[in-house]
């Protein structure tokens, strides 16, 4: 069990809509904590009706006969290839080291509509008007996540982020992902969790979350897990804020300075269990290397150990003088292999 849940000031609630040099401030303060961010739901850009309809969608198709799901297995041909389609309980792993047994849950990963949706099982293809409205808003909510990042680093170029985050320009990993963990008895080991612990591998990562349905812990500095409410401020927020956080990649391009925090799903009392997740990726062909400008130079390699932990996820080569610079695509299958077992 978690010892506490975050203090709200902790994982702070930011009003993005009118943009200014203050908010971007706010969000590359958070970003940089613990790397996790509430985003004010302004109503129009992903509208609750959205979300409700979605989480709505999901459960029914969760619902769907196994047969009708594992027709779209994922990575299958007929589910549109690689890292798209239906998990199946157990399929993966979060945290292959400290786990035995796949995570219990299933998910359905649903790539971007560029240039068309991927094939989809009923109910979902009757839907794909909602899915793709969904995907497009998310997204939009990311680049101005992003664009309020880049601002507050002080990269000289202003559209470095969303330049490299343009869908139009090519292909991506990006992934928007239906989760389900079904209802379970209270589990034989306290080590049992839902979703191991990981950190995300993308930019950054939009969390929905269904109110009554907690479980998601993030791992502190000092090494303790602590649980996210959904939201934070009830009395003052009808629409429970969206979850932003910060990915892999984010952390590789500000030399550590952004916080890809190692997060987790828990059992808490085994009730079922819904959340959406869109993971938002660079272009296959962004190259993660450092981004100039003052401020990440001025953090200098004090986020050294943060990129140790993470190039040894990855498998690669420790040595300074042998650091190779990956590609956003290259990353994203390296950490597919290990997930997944999948060889490239
Ligand atoms: O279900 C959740 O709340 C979080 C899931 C998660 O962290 C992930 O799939 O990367
Ligand atoms: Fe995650």
């Amino acid at each position: 069990m978690p010892k506490s849940e975050v203090d709200a000031n902790e994982i702070p609630v930011i009003d993005i809509s009118d943009p200014s040099l203050q908010v971007s401030q706010q969000v590359l303060h958070a970003a940089s904590t613990h790397g996790f961010l509430f985003i004010k739901n302004d109503g129009v850009t992903i509208p609750p009706k959205d979300i409700n309809d979605m989480f709505m969608l999901a459960k029914d198709f969760f619902d769907s006969p196994r047969e009708q799901k594992s027709e779209f297995a994922i990575h299958s041909a007929k589910a549109g290839g690689k890292n798209r389609g239906w998990v199946t309980m157990q399929g993966e792993s979060l945290d292959p080291d400290g786990q035995k047994q796949g995570d219990p849950k299933e998910a359905f990963n649903i790539a971007p509509p560029q240039p068309t949706l991927q094939p989809l099982p009923s109910p979902l293809s009757a839907s794909a008007p909602l899915i793709s409205r969904f995907q497009t808003a998310c997204h939009t909510l990311c680049t101005r996540t992003l664009t309020l990042l880049n601002t507050a680093l002080q990269i000289p170029d202003p559209a470095y982020f969303s330049a490299r985050h343009d869908q139009s320009l090519g292909p991506s990993g990006t992934i928007f992902r239906l989760l389900y963990y079904p209802q379970t008895a209270a589990p034989a080991s306290h080590d049992s969790i839902r979703a191991g612990a990981h950190s995300d591998y993308g930019s950054i990562t939009l969390l929905f979350r269904l109110p009554g349905q907690p479980g998601l812990e993030i791992r502190t500095a000092d090494g303790s897990w602590v649980s996210v409410p959904v939201n934070p401020t009830p009395s003052t927020l009808t629409e429970p804020p969206i979850l932003v956080n910060i990915g892999d990649l984010l952390s590789f391009w500000t030399n550590g300075m952004l916080k890809s925090t190692v997060h987790r799903v828990a059992f808490n009392d085994g009730e079922e269990r819904y959340s959406m997740a869109y993971f938002c990726h660079p272009l296959d062909k962004a190259r993660l290397e450092t981004v100039p400008g003052p401020v990440i130079e001025a953090f200098g390699d004090k986020g050294k150990e943060e990129l140790r932990m993470q190039r040894k996820r990855l498998g690669l080569e420790e040595d300074g003088a042998k650091r190779e610079v990956l590609t956003a695509k290259q990353h994203l299958d390296r950490r597919l292999k290990v997930t997944y077992g999948l060889e490239d």
